[in-house]
C-alpha cells in the first residue's frame, strides 16, 4: 500500500531542516540526502567554507550579527537551486527575512526533541550561544527557541527516535505531501 503511494505521489523535492542545536539536522539531512541523492545544502558548512573560518572563531572574532549576515548570504544562493535539502544552522529562525527566503524555497521542517536528549547528545560541545551558559540560562533559551521552531515549521518530525525511524517518517513526506 505504502509502496503503491509512493509510486504514485508527486515527489516534494525541497525540505528544509530547522531546530535546536542537536536535534540532529544535519546528520538527518546528510541520512536523506544519500538515501534520495537529493543535493545537500549545509549552511552552516557552507559558511565556514566562503570565510574560511570556523564558527566558534566567527562568533568570537566578529560576534552573532556578522555570523547572521553571512548566514543570510549563503541562504539566498542556496534558495536559487532548483531542488534539494536544506540543513540550517540552530538559529536561523532568529532572522525572520531568512525563514521567509527559506519558506519560499520549500516545506520547512522542525525536527523535533526534548532538552534531556539534546543534552546528552551535544554533551560538550562548542557550540558558541550554549558555552557560557548554566543549565537554568539554556532552559530559557531552549523554550524561545521552541516558540520560534513552531511558529515557522510547516510540519514537525519527532528526532527523539532512532534515525531509520526519522527517515523512514521523512520519506513518506517526501512522497505523500
Ligand atoms: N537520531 C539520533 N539518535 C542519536 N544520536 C543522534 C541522532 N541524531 C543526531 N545524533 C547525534 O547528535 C549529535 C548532534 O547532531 P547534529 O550535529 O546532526 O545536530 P544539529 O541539529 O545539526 O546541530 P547544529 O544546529 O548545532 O548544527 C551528533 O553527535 C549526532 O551523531
Ligand atoms: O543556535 C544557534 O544560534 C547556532 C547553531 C549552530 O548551528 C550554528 O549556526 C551557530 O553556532 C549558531
Ligand atoms: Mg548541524
Amino acid at each position: 500500500m505504502l509502496l503503491k503511494r509512493l509510486k504514485e505521489a508527486p515527489a516534494i523535492k525541497k525540505l528544509v531542516f530547522i531546530g535546536f542545536s542537536g536535534c540532529g539536522k544535519t546528520t538527518v539531512a546528510q541520512k536523506l540526502a544519500e538515501v534520495t541523492s537529493l543535493p545537500l545544502f549545509s549552511i552552516d558548512e557552507m559558511v565556514e567554507e566562503k570565510t574560511g573560518t570556523s564558527i566558534p572563531e566567527i562568533f568570537e572574532k566578529y560576534g552573532e550579527e556578522y555570523f547572521r549576515q553571512l548566514e543570510g548570504e549563503i541562504i539566498l544562493e542556496v534558495i536559487k537551486e532548483k531542488g534539494g535539502i536544506i540543513d540550517c544552522g540552530g538559529g536561523v529562525v532568529e532572522r525572520e527575512n531568512n525563514m521567509k527566503l527559506l519558506g519560499s524555497f520549500g516545506k520547512i521542517v522542525w525536527l523535533k526533541c526534548p532538552l534531556e536528549t539534546i543534552l546528552v547528545r551535544l554533551g560538550k560541545n562548542d557550540r558558541p550561544l550554549l558555552k557560557n551558559k548554566d543549565l537554568r540560562q539554556i532552559e530559557d533559551f531552549f523554550q524561545r527557541r521552541e516558540k520560534l521552531y513552531q511558529r515557522y515549521a510547516d510540519i514537525t518530525v519527532n528526532s527523539n527516535r532512532d534515525l531509520t525511524r526519522i527517515i523512514s517518517e521523512l520519506l513518506e513526506i517526501l512522497n505523500l505531501d
